[in-house]
Formats: C-alpha cells, sequence, structure tokens
C-alpha cells in the first residue's frame, strides 16, 4: 500500500508552530525559514512516508494550517488590539502596510483612517496610529517609549553602527549631548557663514535665471543649496551640485532611491539581515558611506574650511567629552546629518513656495514685512532679525502644518513585559505606535476653523474664540527627546532663504503648474517626503 501523507500531524504542527511564534517571536530569520522547510520533511520521514508527492502535500497542510491560524487569530476578540478598529487587510498582515509604503501614500491613507475610525486606528498586526493629542507627550514625552523594530533596518548594514537616529537609551542619551553643543546657539551662529556663501552662490544663478526669465525647478535647486551646505557641514564639502546645476554624482537620487528601500524595509525588519545580503540592496549605503569616509579624511586633515562646521563638533574636537567619539561613528552621523537635514529642509522651503505661489495676497503680505525688517538687500543674512519676521514664520508654521516633511514618522513600541497606556487606551507590549505629524496636523480638533486650508494668520490670531490652535499638536519636528536636534538650523536656514529670495524677486508659477493638478499632490511619503514632480517657478528681479 502506498504509504499516505501525515496531514492531520502536518495541522497540528501547523498550529503548534503558531502558538510557538506568537510567544517567542524568534528573530533570526534563517533559523525560521528552516524550521519552517524542515519540519514537513521530518514529518513524512517520521510516518514512513517519504515521497515527493508526500513532502508537497504535507507541506503544503503544515503552511495552510499556519497562515489561516495567524489570520483568523489576528481577526479574532483574543488578539490584544481587537479593541482598536481598522482595515481588515492591514489587521491581518504587514503586506499591506508594505504596499502601502510602496506607494507613498501612507500618510494621505492614515488621515483617511482616521477620519473614518476616529482617534486609534489598527494598521497592521501588532501597529496602531493615533492621533489623540495626549499621545505625543505619552509616547515621544517623558516616560514615553523607546524606537523599536522599526528602526533596526536604519542600523548600518555593513558595519553594525548607530548612527544618533537609530541608538536608543543612555548611547542615544550621550550622544545626543554631542549633537545639542554642535546645535547650541554659538554653533549656529557659526554654521550661518557657511550657509550665507551657499545662499550667495544660489542667488548668482537666479540672478541669471531671472534675467532671462527662464523657468526653473525651485524645488530642485532647494536640494542643491541643502545637499552642499550639508555637505560642507558635515564633511567640509563634497557635492558641489549648486556649482553643477545639477546632481552631478547622482548622489541625490541615490539618497531618494535609498530611502523608499529602507521605508519598505522597516516594514519588515525580520527580513532586512536575509536582504541586505543582497549586493544591490547594500550598494546605495557603502557607496554614500565610501564618500562620507572619504570626505572625512580630507576633512580631518584640512580643519574646518570657514568656521566651526559640524563635524568640529561631532568629533568633539575642542576636547569636551571624557572619551572622544570614534571616526566610524562620526562618520555615521554625518551621513545621518546629509540624510536629515537636507530633503528635510529643502521639502519645506518648495512647500512653502507652492503655498505662496497659490495665495497672492499672502505672497504680498510677507514680501512688505521682509522689506520692511530687511530695507538693505544685504541685511537679509542678518540672523538676529529673525525674531521680527512674525508673519514669514507664520507662512512657515502653516507650510510645516498642511505637508509636513517627515508626515508619518516612525513608530515607538511598547517594550516587552510592559503595558502601555496611549491617550488613555491600554496598548499591549511590542505593539508599535505611530503619532503621524500630517494626520494630527489636520484634525479639527486641532486646528479649527478649515484644519486643510493655507491661513497664516490662525498663528497670529492664536486661537481666539470660536478657533482652536494647538500648540502641543503641532510636531513637524517631533517631541521629546528624540526630538529634530536640526530644529533650530532648520528655521534659521528657512528664514534666511525665503528672506534673500522675497526680498530680491518676484515669483511666480512657470507654465502649467496651475493647470497641472495640484505639484504638493504628487509629494511621496518615504519617512522624508520626496518630491514628485517638478516645483516650476519664474524669476523676475524686482523693480
Ligand atoms: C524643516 C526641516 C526639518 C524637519 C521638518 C525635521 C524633522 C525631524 C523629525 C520629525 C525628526 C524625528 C524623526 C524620528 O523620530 O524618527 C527628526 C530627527 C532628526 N533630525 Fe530633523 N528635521 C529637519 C531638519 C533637520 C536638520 C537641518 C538637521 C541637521 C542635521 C536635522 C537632523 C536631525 C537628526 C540628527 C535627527 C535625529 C534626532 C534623534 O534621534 O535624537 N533635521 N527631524
Amino acid at each position: 500500500m502506498t504509504p499516505q501523507p501525515p496531514i492531520a500531524a502536518a495541522v497540528v504542527l501547523g498550529l503548534l508552530n503558531h502558538v510557538y511564534f506568537n510567544r517567542f517571536e524568534p528573530q533570526n530569520v534563517n533559523v525560521s525559514f528552516l524550521a519552517i522547510i524542515v519540519q514537513p520533511l521530518a514529518l513524512t520521514l517520521a510516518f514512513n512516508a517519504l515521497s515527493a508527492a508526500n513532502v508537497l502535500t504535507t507541506t503544503s497542510a503544515f503552511l495552510a494550517t499556519l497562515t489561516l491560524s495567524i489570520g483568523v487569530y489576528r481577526l479574532s476578540p483574543w488578539h490584544p488590539l481587537a479593541h482598536i478598529p481598522g482595515p481588515t487587510l492591514a489587521k491581518i498582515s504587514k503586506w499591506w502596510s508594505v504596499r502601502l509604503v510602496l506607494s507613498g501614500e501612507q500618510h494621505r491613507v492614515f488621515k483617511a483612517l482616521h477620519d473614518q475610525y476616529g482617534d486609534f486606528v489598527r494598521v497592521g498586526p501588532n501597529e496602531v496610529s493615533v492621533i489623540h493629542v495626549e499621545a505625543i507627550k505619552s509616547v515621544f514625552g517623558t516616560g514615553g517609549f523607546p524606537k523599536g523594530q522599526y528602526y533596526e533596518p536604519r542600523v548600518d548594514p555593513v558595519h553594525g553602527t548607530r548612527s544618533l537616529l537609530t541608538s536608543r537609551g543612555d548611547a542615544h542619551a550621550n550622544r545626543r549631548r554631542i549633537w545639542n553643543r554642535g546645535m547650541s546657539s554659538e554653533s549656529l551662529r557659526d554654521f550661518e557663514l557657511i550657509l550665507e556663501k551657499r545662499l550667495r552662490q544660489l542667488l548668482e544663478h537666479f540672478d541669471k535665471f531671472a534675467s532671462t526669465k527662464s523657468e526653473i525647478d525651485m524645488a530642485a535647486w532647494f536640494s542643491y543649496l541643502m545637499f552642499d551646505f550639508m555637505g560642507d557641514m558635515a564633511f567640509g564639502g563634497g557635492f558641489e551640485m549648486l556649482r553643477d546645476g545639477k546632481d552631478n554624482e547622482g548622489y541625490w537620487t541615490l539618497i531618494k532611491d535609498g530611502a523608499k528601500t529602507i521605508a519598505v524595509l522597516s516594514q519588515l525588519p525580520w527580513l532586512a539581515p536575509a536582504l541586505y545580503k543582497i549586493p544591490m540592496l547594500t550598494r546605495n549605503t557603502k557607496r554614500l558611506r565610501r564618500f562620507g569616509a572619504a570626505c572625512a579624511v580630507n576633512r580631518a586633515k584640512s580643519g574646518p574650511k570657514l568656521n566651526k562646521d559640524l563635524w568640529f563638533h561631532l568629533m568633539d574636537e575642542e576636547g569636551h567629552e571624557k572619551k572622544r567619539p570614534t571616526m566610524a561613528d562620526v562618520i555615521g552621523d554625518g551621513v545621518l546629518a546629509i540624510i536629515a537635514g537636507s530633503d528635510t529642509s529643502s521639502v519645506a522651503l518648495s512647500s512653502f513656495i507652492w503655498c505662496l505661489l497659490s495665495n497672492p495676497d499672502v505672497f504680498a503680505r510677507v514680501q512688505a514685512e521682509v522689506d520692511a525688517v530687511y530695507p538693505d538687500p544685504d541685511s537679509v543674512f542678518d540672523s538676529l532679525k529673525h525674531g521680527e519676521l512674525r508673519y514669514l514664520t507664520a507662512c512657515f508654521n502653516e507650510a510645516l502644518r498642511l505637508f509636513p516633511p517627515v508626515p508619518t514618522g516612525g513608530p515607538r513600541q511598547i517594550p516587552p513585559g510592559a503595558v502601555g497606556v496611549v491617550a488613555g487606551k491600554i496598548i499591549p507590549e511590542n505593539t508599535q505606535v505611530y503619532v503621524p505629524a500630517y494626520a494630527v496636523h489636520r484634525n479639527p480638533r486641532h486646528f479649527f476653523p478649515n484644519p486643510d486650508k493655507f491661513d497664516p494668520d490662525r498663528w497670529l490670531r492664536g486661537g481666539s474664540s470660536n478657533e482652536v490652535l494647538d500648540h502641543l499638536a503641532f510636531i513637524p519636528f517631533s517631541y521629546g527627546a528624540a526630538n529634530c536636534v536640526g530644529k533650530g538650523l532648520a528655521w534659521r536656514e528657512m528664514l534666511m532663504v525665503a528672506s534673500a529670495l522675497l526680498k530680491r524677486y518676484e515669483l511666480r508659477f512657470g507654465a502649467g503648474m496651475e493647470e497641472n493638478g495640484s505639484w504638493v499632490d504628487a509629494l511621496d511619503d518615504a519617512f522624508v517626503t520626496s518630491v514628485g514632480g517638478k516645483l516650476l517657478v519664474q524669476l523676475s528681479p524686482r523693480a
């Protein structure tokens, strides 16, 4: 008689595996894969039924039971997140999130889900998104939750080194102390000279474009400016995109592509170590790091060029620390500075310009304010007057509110063995909790009336009766101990660049910008916003 495949045993084994995976959450993907392949094979052997057909049937029964059991459990009332509503597919599988991240629509979909389900939405089998204002303090604030598995694919896959963004606990606090020194008011004054030099270089190009009234892709030029500036800051120079008027070496594209890959892998952190064995997937990171390392060697030899730069502080060249940071750590943080500090600021500037050109009355008012604060064109580089730019600041607040450059951001994770309380709801251990800025900023309980409208005056009116302006719910730079360390620098960049442009030029949309749908609809959420279309602008000299 032909031996029958042990189907009933395969079903029991599938169920037992689910219990094991659920209880112990094994992180080693190679071992887990091996176990899944070997077990059905061993079972057919144990039942003396070894044949190709029997192995196939047993494996299918085993895998079908395991998958079904996981799916049913995730939808069942026994799942610890069963009390939180959300789309069925999101509850069942992480592949829903993978598709969402690939589409670039994560921020818009999260907002739509909150509109449908309320403050708490289950956006993954073990993920929750919360937009209640109290969540900001309880998740990011003192006594909040640490970064978890989402951030693991951002650890350098080749050297295993952690940057400020991926380090936690004491390691983060120690690193942050050095960064904070690098971003003190005194340091920022030094950085301004470096920024001014780059901004003047941008204006030379713009003067030429203005004299010929040619259309330019403003978003691309802001990126060149910010990449060159951050390259100067982190490694004493190197990109020279402004000089070339393009991304000659392809670093911008490389960072853009890399950002998307990492954003997807952040949804499947258990798969990242295996995928990182594929050379193609680490090629970009290696190239960027090689670039950083080469510049770092030059920078270490030459010393700061113009003024103390960020490298000076990160490397602790003044000797404040008992233990000096290693070259490897500082290269990692330098690369982080370029990634975290270039696209964020350039997207903020681009969104601001888009908002202004879409609202000509606001444009005229803000230009008048800049003229009043800076009567002399060469004084626009003086940041001591930034406090007087109240309306311009309100315009940036509003652009950052509507289009936060980090629109969804990374979640925090409730540690194993702990129970999280987020905005009054109990959230179980190991759950990842998002507080997405885009959805928080557009909630009428936080900004009212017209939360989707560009209305800079709401910041000046300050939430009068019948209006809501909840400052705590304004989180473009996140909140708490791991908020944006470059916030002060970003504000100086935005106000200085905007003042210089408004003082010097008339700006209007290039051809087709108003008719061809909205530029902001093509903003793609890849953790940091990635610009999808050209921001065509025509410059002309001011009379
Ligand atoms: C408008 C511009 C900017 C925005 C909207 C922005 C936003 C953010 C956000 C939301 C975070 C938190 C990310 C997370 O929790 O995963 C962050 C972190 C960070 N940002 Fe920025 N950023 C901007 C500019 C800059 C600049 C100019 C730098 C300069 C180097 C910078 C450096 C960093 C670093 C190093 C971190 C990690 C901080 C930590 O983990 O302690 N950012 N930023």
